[in-house]
């Protein structure tokens, strides 16, 4: 009988249960074009589910599943949370609010209650800063943690025990294919979030709370025909949001929004309307009804 020939020998780490789910180095380019690729394939998804284009979104989901599915594009985003590529998006929202959240716990002990939208790890800054009391949410859960559930189908609060201080929609909306979801998408959030003005007996957490924390690539802001940072403030304001803080990098785009009270006044309805015009301009915008 004739001998199996043995291939080259293997190292010891082949041989050991693998302990730790080790993401595979892709590009910043190659991750930029996949989460790209990813969008937009999601916004043709939603475009021939509309049409009744059942054989158009077979292909598509042919192609969707072809670029690693869902877990390749979460794949793709967590490369871009390391630290030499910006880092994990909480690390801005915990500086933003770190003095007032030390000084609450000295005084009350009360962890604040947090939602985050669109989780991929429970290892951010948020989550290891113990500040928050945090519900993990996300459309395919990477583990335990994180529930696997559709921020758009959570069922509505019955009551205050069900809502939160704070949300995170960080790099999410700018998933959803199309403006009208997006925008149902922030009106959604105000249905989550506390009350305003309950934080009487911690005055320092009135500036900064109920809120949502809203993190986007920055050319959605930045150099879109349809948004920038005049129209997502009228936006977000006639929702009854007042802009706490933000900053903007190269890659992306932080807010802080306190929930405040829906002005009668507020403008609206916010339709895509052209604001900017150019060759180079992208399309993101979001629609208000
Ligand atoms: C680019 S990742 C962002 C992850 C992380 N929040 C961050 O800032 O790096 C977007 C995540 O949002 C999730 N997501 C998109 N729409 C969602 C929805 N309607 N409900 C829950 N999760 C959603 C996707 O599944 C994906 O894991």
């Amino acid at each position: 009988m004739a001998l199996k020939k043995k291939g080259p020998p293997k190292s010891l780490a082949a041989g050991r249960p693998p302990v730790l789910h080790r993401v595979k180095s892709i590009s910043r380019s190659a991750t930029k074009a996949l989460i790209n690729k990813h969008h937009l394939l999601q916004k043709k998804k939603r475009q021939a589910i509309a049409k009744g284009d059942g054989a158009g979104e077979a292909a598509i989901n042919v192609e969707i599943e072809a670029l690693g599915g869902i877990e390749g594009y979460q794949e793709a985003s967590l490369q871009g949370q390391r630290h030499d590529r910006g880092g994990d998006s909480s690390r801005v929202l915990m500086q933003w609010l770190e003095p007032c959240l030390s000084s609450q716990e000295a005084d009350s002990g009360r962890r604040l209650r947090m939602l985050e939208v669109g989780a991929l790890s429970t290892q951010n800054a948020c989550s290891k800063s113990n500040h928050f009391e945090i519900e993990r949410i996300d459309l395919n859960s990477q583990g335990e943690g994180i529930l696997q559930q559709d921020f758009m189908e959570r069922p509505l609060p019955k009551d205050e025990s069900e809502q939160f201080d704070i949300i995170s929609l960080s790099l999410v909306l700018n998933y959803v294919p199309e403006p009208q979801g997006r925008g149902e998408m922030l009106r959604r959030t105000t249905q989550f979030l506390l009350a305003p003005g309950r934080y009487i007996g911690a005055p320092q957490l009135t500036a900064s709370f109920p809120s949502l924390f809203l993190v986007l690539p920055a050319p959605c802001v930045t150099n879109s025909r349809y948004l920038d940072e005049e129209r997502l403030v009228a936006i977000m304001e006639s929702l009854g949001y007042v802009k706490v803080a933000s900053k903007t990098t190269q890659r992306l785009v932080y807010y802080l929004w306190k929930r405040g009270r829906v002005c009668k006044r507020a403008g609206g309805p916010f339709q895509k309307k052209e604001i900017r015009a150019g060759p180079t301009r992208n399309n993101f915008a979001v629609v208000l009804s």
